[in-house]
């Protein structure tokens, strides 16, 4: 069976991860494949002599002559996965010792007491998103997914839990330009929310301090969110020429009624971790001084229940609206994708940069 797009645009992004380099003949490989998947055969005229790196690009993509589309697709996604497999053999001599994951930039990855913490590691940018993370984030799920650990938990380092969408995510323009970034940016948005609404096991929000923008909209995907009393919640999406993501326009008005999701969702009201159990969104608040010693003795608690029985309650409760989960998903992207293009989104994150500089 040909790869679908999904399997496609998934290898795209792995290839951002590779561990290792894979050389300038796979690069050139996979440019090729790339272009004929998604453009057809080679129809841009032959760059000069003397502009050596876009002739290569060129030959490699023009010496695919008429594959089909849906075949170079296939070639794409075969030859990264030879490389990931490569690249995770060459890590597996790492010894097990440490229980911290490795391979990691921006997450710290630890198992114990058959708990998968997934932190974010970005303190002194208040644990802000970048592209990498949402990359890093997906793969560790993966993993979580399939290790043996009962339950998954999101926090994150530092005096926040986090500050959203790294703003500095639209300055790195690609050679397509806004529109490609716009696109790429929404497959990555898709996928990364995808990954929430399937994974397997019971998620918790360990919610250390302030969360801004998509870290709280995903909450509505989570199975428990625990606030420290410090944890505030704010999706300023209006005030950024943006619109709700990570399903939040439909969990968030399931959650807390209508009424107050749009103070949240348009008019970006930022709650308190009180407000947000009163409205349904925080499952408990704790003192901040006693905030992780105790949520992680009732974690460990919880971890040594049923592994199985838990994951099947779990997958009872997702399957009666995973498919409408994923089509708001994609919906949300889509809208996103245009906002990301719109004057009122470039002001909003050229004001916060200019904000930055006067300082
Ligand atoms: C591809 C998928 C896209 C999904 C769509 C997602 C949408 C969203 O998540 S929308 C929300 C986006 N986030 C924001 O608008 C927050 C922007 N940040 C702030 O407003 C503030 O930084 C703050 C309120 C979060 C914290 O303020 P403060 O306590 O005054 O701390 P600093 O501003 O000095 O922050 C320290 C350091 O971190 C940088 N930083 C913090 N958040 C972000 C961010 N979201 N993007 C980029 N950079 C961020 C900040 O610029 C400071 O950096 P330095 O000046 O270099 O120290």
């Amino acid at each position: 069976m040909g790869a679908c797009q999904k399997d496609f645009e998934s290898a795209v992004n792995q290839v951002k991860l590779l561990k290792k380099d894979p050389g300038n003949e796979v690069k050139l490989k996979l440019y090729a494949l790339y272009k004929q998947a998604t453009e057809g055969a080679c129809n841009t005229p032959k760059p000069g002599l003397f502009d050596l790196i876009n002739k290569a690009k060129w030959d490699a993509w023009n010496a695919l002559g008429n594959l089909p589309k849906e075949t170079a697709r296939q070639n794409y996604v075969d030859l990264v996965s030879g490389l990931r497999s490569s690249s995770d053999s060459s890590s597996q001599v790492k010894p097990e010792a440490d229980k911290k994951r490795a391979g990691y930039d921006t997450l710290v990855i630890t198992s114990e007491d058959c708990i998968t913490k997934i932190m974010l590691n970005r303190p002194a940018k208040k644990n802000a998103l970048t592209t990498q993370m949402y990359r890093e984030i997906m793969l560790a799920l993966e993993a979580a997914s399939k290790d043996d650990s009962t339950i998954t938990v999101f926090t994150g380092n530092g005096d926040y839990y986090s500050s959203g969408n790294d703003l500095t995510n639209f300055t790195d323009i690609p050679p397509g330009g806004i529109e490609e970034k716009a696109k790429n940016s929404a497959i990555l948005l898709r996928d990364f929310v995808d990954c929430f609404i399937d994974f397997p096991k019971p998620l918790v929000a360990v919610v250390n301090g302030p969360a801004v923008g998509i870290s709280v909209t995903i909450l509505g995907l989570f199975d428990l969110v625990y606030a420290s009393d410090r944890a505030t919640f704010h999706t300023p999406f209006s005030h950024l020429g943006q619109t709700p993501e990570g399903c939040s326009s439909y969990t968030f008005p399931k959650i807390m009624g209508p009424a107050k999701a749009v103070e949240m969702l348009i008019f970006g009201k930022k709650l308190t971790a009180g407000e947000a159990y009163a409205q349904g969104l925080v499952t408990e608040v704790f003192p901040d001084s006693t905030f992780q010693k105790e949520v992680w003795t009732r974690l460990k608690a919880y971890s040594k229940l049923p592994q199985n029985a838990m994951h099947i309650s779990k997958q009872i409760i997702r399957n009666h609206e995973k498919e409408k989960l994923h089509a708001i998903n994609a919906e949300e992207s889509r809208i996103l994708q245009e906002r990301w293009l719109s004057d009122e989104c470039m002001n909003a994150v050229m004001d916060f940069f200019s904000r930055k500089a006067k300082l």
